[in-house]
Parts: structure tokens; sequence; C-alpha cells
């Protein structure tokens, strides 16, 4: 079997956004290495290894961060300062963020800013086009991320220094944001409620949505 980098919004859940615990025993028995990949803010994957029982090997902020805890590697790259430029600009015009007055989505992201997707993203595109940074809609937040930032950029940091090719990763998700470590894994799985990018990005969309088409992936996988 192959290496593994996971997404965790869309391919881990259940459609109500929970994580699906029949995710857990096949990821704790998967017997090469398992990468968490999100867009989420790090300390959220790091949790989500820690209680599932994994190695916390961690791709998060969109590939802003990525971090190897047996490897001692934490490594963030980037723009948070032009991430913030483009968050002035849009809440200058009179837009939100989303999140309420605490917000846990951003409060400890590093190297980018997500707003909720229940607000306008045009302007909020043509502010971060014109700042040079890009928004990558996963269909649970717009996330205003470098362009130099993506998972594949991520996925490569990490085969580095596990000393594993990216062309050797089984990779499964479900929107745009997992579309560049698609192009770079030897196998791709989107899971069928995935967005249009991830389905065209992808080898294999599966029959099954969710953490079940995960489940279904990581069987074809076995086979
Ligand atoms: O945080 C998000 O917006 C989506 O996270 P994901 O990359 O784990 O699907
Ligand atoms: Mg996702």
């Amino acid at each position: 079997m192959q290496a593994l980098a996971i997404d965790i919004d869309g391919t881990l859940t259940r459609a109500d956004g929970s994580l699906d615990p029949r995710v857990i025993d096949p990821l704790r028995t998967w017997p090469d290495p398992v990468v968490v990949a999100t867009g989420k803010a790090l300390p959220y994957p790091v949790g989500l290894c820690e209680f599932v029982g994994i190695p916390v090997r961690i791709i998060a902020e969109n590939g802003g961060a990525v971090y190897l805890a047996d490897d001692d590697l934490l490594e963030f790259t980037g723009d948070r300062e032009r991430a913030q430029r483009v968050i002035k600009r849009y809440t200058d015009e009179g837009h939100s963020l989303g999140w309420g007055s605490v917000d846990f989505v951003n409060r400890w992201r590093e190297t980018e800013l997500a707003v909720n997707i229940d607000q306008q993203l045009e302007p909020l595109e043509e502010i971060a086009t014109d700042e040079g940074m890009r928004v990558f809609d996963t269909g649970y937040a717009y996330h205003v991320t470098a362009p130099t930032v993506d998972k594949g950029v991520g996925l490569r940091t990490v085969g580095t220094r596990l000393d594993i090719d990216p062309s050797s990763f089984a990779v499964i998700g479900d929107s745009e944001n997992d579309a560049a470590m698609f192009d770079l894994a030897g196998v791709s799985y989107a899971v069928a409620n995935g967005d249009d990018t991830a389905k065209a990005a992808a080898d294999h969309i599966t029959e099954a949505t969710y953490a079940d088409g995960m489940l279904e992936a990581l069987e074809a996988l076995r086979e």
C-alpha cells in the first residue's frame, strides 16, 4: 500500500462537518505514513491526530504550515501580512470575516486568513487579486492565500523530510484546495461530494460521498 495524504473537511467528515468515527481505525491501522492535509489552522489537525492516535504529520493552512512532530519539522510559508492587507481592504469596504466576535477560525492562523462562505466572495477575490493573493473556496471557508502556497507545496516538503516522493502518495480530498496534491500524487481520489476542480484533477471519483467515499478509496487502495 502507499503513504496517504488525506484532507479533513468533506473527506473525513459527515455532511454536517463532524468527524465520522468510522475513519479512525482505518487511519490508525494504515501500514504506511498518513499525512493530514487541511486548510484549517494548525491546532485543529494536531488535535485530530492526537485524539485519533496517529503520528502528528500535518499540512495545514493549505500548505502554509507543515508540522512533522517526530521529525522536529515546523515550517511556515505564505504571506500573512499580505493576507491581512486584503482583509483590511475587504472590511474597510464594509464586509466582514463572518466568524462573529470570537474568531477561532483565524485565531491561530500563521500564514493566511479565512472568511466565512456566507460572506461576499466577489469583492474578496477582486481585492486578493489586486494584492497578488489567491482565494481558495473549500466549501467550508474562503482562504486568502499566497499564490506560492498550496497543499502540493506542502506535500513536497513532507515528502522530502520523510524521504517519500510525492508520486508515492495516495491522496484523497474533496475540494479545489486538494487539486495541487492530486497533481503530484501517484493516485488520487475525489470523494463524490467533491467540487468540480477536485473531480477534474483526480484520477478517480468515488461512488460514495464524504467519509463513505474515503473508506471506499481506502478499500480500492488495499486491492
Ligand atoms: O478549512 C477549510 O476551509 C477546509 O479544510 P480542508 O482542507 O480540511 O477541507
Ligand atoms: Mg476538504
